[in-house]
């Protein structure tokens, strides 16, 4: 199957390739341990995308064979409802991975609700341990975050090198441009991230080997902007009216890709970008999840329960905590704004 069209990714075959992989996997984990992974989707309210965005994730994991568990709760549900939900599925072992969809309700707090999901399970990767862990060099979270992940996994498997590359991230949201630049750091490129008070954007891009714009301001991201052969992932899927469509509007990214794609290298397009990747991603961290469990290698509240090493105890928690606290101490409001923002004017 090829990946690529020209110099255009295709990020729905991308994903379908890893689904099949993911899904050889699960079958051999049912062979070996006789059980499965199973991934609980928390669902608050009524919000159309995210009723989509979760029935997609519904399917994905019916198609990969993972099991699929599910709560629903109305838009007035409270705090403390949501919160049991989340608990309820912290003690359910056939439950390996766990993810809330965002936003949620504004008098929920979203930060109270992340961080309750029991660490073994943050398939989403949102919780702060696991965002410290990803800023601390020498160490790893349990999980990443599914769309930073989806944005590496497409440059590997569309074979661009990303060690020693200049990698300029658009956005520094905390579900997608602040992760990701963490994973380009690991991976040993050398990583600016732009926001919006960077003097000279255009100039900053320039410089770029690998561009990833998340900051969810439709097509921001001129062809003029990029270096010639720059690999561009557009993170973005900004709501736009479009008479054609049935639904009355289309995707359109954060990159202007009819100007872009002339000059890039290789580039994502929106929708089938990185899109697909999200949900790829939330499959293929619930089996690592749902192996880790089998293996008896979890960890219970960041304490080592079986066979960790002993670099997993309390003081690179705390330490964890110290490096992220930037992100720690602004992320709760912060969190929710971007969240709702990408939320309602993109669905990424
Ligand atoms: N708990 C979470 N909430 C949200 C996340 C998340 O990763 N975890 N991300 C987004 C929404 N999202 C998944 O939840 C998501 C968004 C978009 C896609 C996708 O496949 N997009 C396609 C287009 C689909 C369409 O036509 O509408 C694409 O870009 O090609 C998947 C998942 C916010 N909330
Ligand atoms: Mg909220």
């Amino acid at each position: 199957m090829s990946l690529m069209n020209g110099n255009i990714i295709d990020g729905k075959a991308v994903a379908e390739q890893i689904r099949k992989e993911i899904a050889a996997q699960v079958v051999a984990m049912k062979e070996k341990y006789k059980r499965v992974p199973g991934l609980a989707v928390v669902i608050v309210g009524e919000r159309g995308d995210s009723q989509t965005y979760v029935r997609m994730k519904q399917k994905a994991c019916e198609e990969v064979g993972i099991a699929s568990f599910g709560s629903s709760l109305p838009a007035s549900a409270s705090q403390e409802e949501v919160l049991a939900t989340v608990r309820r599925f912290n003690n359910n072992p056939d439950v390996h991975g766990i993810l809330v969809q965002l936003p949620l309700p504004p008098h929920v707090d979203e930060a109270a609700v992340l961080g309750a999901i029991s660490l073994n399970k943050d398939v989403d990767g949102f919780h702060p341990f696991n965002i410290g862990r990803l800023a601390m060099k020498g160490r790893e979270p349990l999980f990443a975050p599914c769309t930073p992940l989806g944005c590496i996994a497409l440059l590997d498997r569309c074979g661009i090198d990303i060690k020693g590359k200049r990698a300029v991230v658009v956005g520094r949201s905390n579900i997608v441009g602040m992760p990701v630049a963490m994973l380009l750091n690991k991976r040993d490129a050398t990583v600016t991230i732009c926001h919006a008070s960077t003097k000279d954007m255009e100039a900053v891009v320039r410089d770029a080997d690998i561009v990833v714009a998340a900051c969810g301001r439709s097509k921001m991201v001129k062809g003029s902007w990029l270096k010639p052969g720059a690999a561009v992932i557009d993170v973005g899927t900004n709501p736009t009216p479009d008479a054609t469509k049935k639904s009355g509007f289309k995707l359109v990214g954060d990159v202007d890709f009819d100007e872009a794609k002339s000059v890039a290298g290789a580039i994502t397009p929106v929708p089938g970008g990185v899109g697909p990747m999200t949900i790829t991603m939330l499959l293929q961290n619930t089996v690592e999840s749902g192996r880790r469990f089998f293996e008896g290698i979890a960890l219970e509240d960041a304490k080592p329960v079986k066979r960790g090493p002993s670099a997993e105890g309390v003081t690179p928690i705390i330490m964890g905590m110290f490096v992220a606290g930037i992100i720690i101490k602004e992320g709760v409001t912060l969190l929710r704004r971007i969240i709702t923002r990408s939320s309602s004017s993109s669905s990424q």
